[in-house]
C-alpha cells in the first residue's frame, strides 16, 4: 500500500536562495520536491509551509508550530518530514522527541549544507533520503543526513561545511539510506504502535553556562536574580567543578536553595559525565543536582524546558530529567 507522507517545510539552506544579504530561505515545499525523484510506487505527499526561516531563528515557540501541526495530521498521514536548517536541527529533533513521545509513525528531520537549486548539493539526496525514511514501519523522531538515520535525541551537528554534518554521538546510528535501500546495523526498532503523546508545555528559562578556567562564581547570580528555572552548567571531563580559587560550589548551593534546578553535564562530546569518579565531581554529587549521563546539550536543554513546563518541584525535576525518554541517556 502506498504511503501517504506530509511535508512540512521550515526553511534552513536547503530552501534558500542567493540574496542581496547572503542566503536566505525563500523556497516554497513544492519547488523542492520538483527537484527530487520520485519514487511513485512507494508513496504519495502533501506539503505544507509552516515557517520558511534560517534555523538560527527558530525558537521553542516554533517547536512547538511544528508539533501541534504533526499533532493535527497525525490521523491522516504514514509518516512526516521535515525539512529544516541544520544550525538547530539538533535542538528541534530533540525537543519533537520530547514534545511528541509514543505514536506509530516515523517523523524524519532533514536539511542539507547547501542550497536545492545549487549544483553540486547535498539537499536532493537529504530529501530523497528522509522521504524515503520516513516511508518505514518504525516510529519515533529521526534526523536523516548523508545517508545517515539518527535517534532525534542523540543527533549533534559536528561540522559547519561538510556533507557529513550530523553525528549520532554515544549512541548506535539507527540506519543507512541508499537510494531506495534502508538497511539497519542492529535490529530494526520494534513499533509498539501506541497513540500519539503531544505534550507541549515548556518553560523556556533555561541558562546554559559553559565554565572556563576563571570563570567567575558572579556570574551564577544572574539566573538567580532574573527568575530562571534551570541553570545547565557544562563542566570539564567527567564532570567537576573548580572548588579551589574561583569556588563554584557556594553558587551552586545558592541556586539550589532557591528552588533552580541545576543539571551538570560535560564539555566532552563523547561517553558522557561521570560526577563520581573525582573529588572535584563527588563535592557536587552530594548536592542535588541533575545528572545526563551521556545526553547532549541539545537534548538537555529542550528536556529541561519541557520538564520545566510540567513542574517547578525540584526532586520532580530531577525524577523527570534522569528518566530515560526517546532514548536520550544511557545508565552505565
Ligand atoms: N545548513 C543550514 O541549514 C544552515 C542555516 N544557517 C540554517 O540553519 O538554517
Amino acid at each position: 500500500m502506498k504511503k501517504k507522507l506530509l511535508l512540512l517545510a521550515t526553511g534552513g539552506t536547503i530552501a534558500s536562495l542567493q540574496g542581496d544579504m547572503g542566503l536566505a530561505p525563500s523556497m516554497e515545499p513544492d519547488e523542492l520536491l520538483s527537484f527530487v525523484d520520485k519514487i511513485p510506487p512507494l508513496y504519495q505527499l502533501d506539503s505544507k509551509l509552516l515557517m520558511n526561516i534560517d534555523s538560527t531563528n527558530m525558537q521553542p515557540e516554533s517547536w512547538i508550530i511544528i508539533a501541534e501541526a504533526i499533532r493535527d495530521h497525525y490521523a491522516q498521514y504514514d509518516g512526516f518530514v521535515i525539512t529544516h536548517g541544520t544550525d538547530t536541527m539538533a535542538y528541534t529533533s530533540a525537543a519533537l522527541s520530547y514534545l511528541l513521545q509514543k505514536g506509530s509513525k516515523p517523523i524524519v528531520l532533514t536539511g542539507s549544507q547547501v542550497p536545492m537549486s545549487f549544483e553540486p548539493t547535498d539537499a536532493k539526496r537529504n530529501l530523497q533520503d528522509a522521504i524515503r525514511f520516513a516511508c518505514e514501519e518504525i516510529n519515533g523522531v529521526f534526523v536523516v543526513f548523508d545517508g545517515r538515520v539518527i535517534q532525534g535525541t542523540r543527533a549533534v551537528k559536528v561540522k559547519t561545511k561538510s556533507y557529513d554534518a550530523f553525528e549520532s554521538i554515544n549512541h548506535p546510528y539507527i540506519g543507512y539510506v541508499d537510494g531506495t535501500q534502508v538497511t539497519y546495523p542492529f535490529e530494526k526498532p520494534i513499533n509498539d504502535n501506541q497513540p500519539l503523546v503531544c505534550d507541549t508545555s515548556l518553560c523556556t528559562n533555561v541558562l546554559v553556562v559553559k565554565i572556563y578556567p576563571g570563570f567567575h562564581p558572579d556570574i551564577l547570580d544572574y539566573p538567580l536574580h532574573h527568575h530562571y528555572k534551570g541553570v545547565i552548567i557544562e563542566s570539564f571531563g567527567s564532570g567537576g567543578i573548580p572548588i579551589l580559587g574561583r569556588n563554584l560550589l557556594p553558587k551552586i548551593e545558592k541556586l539550589l536553595d532557591a528552588g533552580i534546578a541545576v543539571v551538570i553535564t560535560t564539555q566532552c562530546l563523547e561517553e558522557g559525565e561521570d560526577l563520581h569518579l573525582y573529588e572535584v565531581g563527588r563535592k557536587i554529587v552530594e548536592k542535588s543536582i541533575i545528572h545526563t549521563r551521556n545526553m547532549n546539550t541539545e537534548a538537555i536543554v529542550a528536556k529541561l524546558m519541557w520538564v520545566l513546563g510540567k513542574t517547578h518541584q525540584p526532586a520532580e525535576v530531577k525524577k523527570m530529567m534522569e528518566t530515560p525518554i526517546a532514548y536520550d541517556r544511557a545508565e552505565r
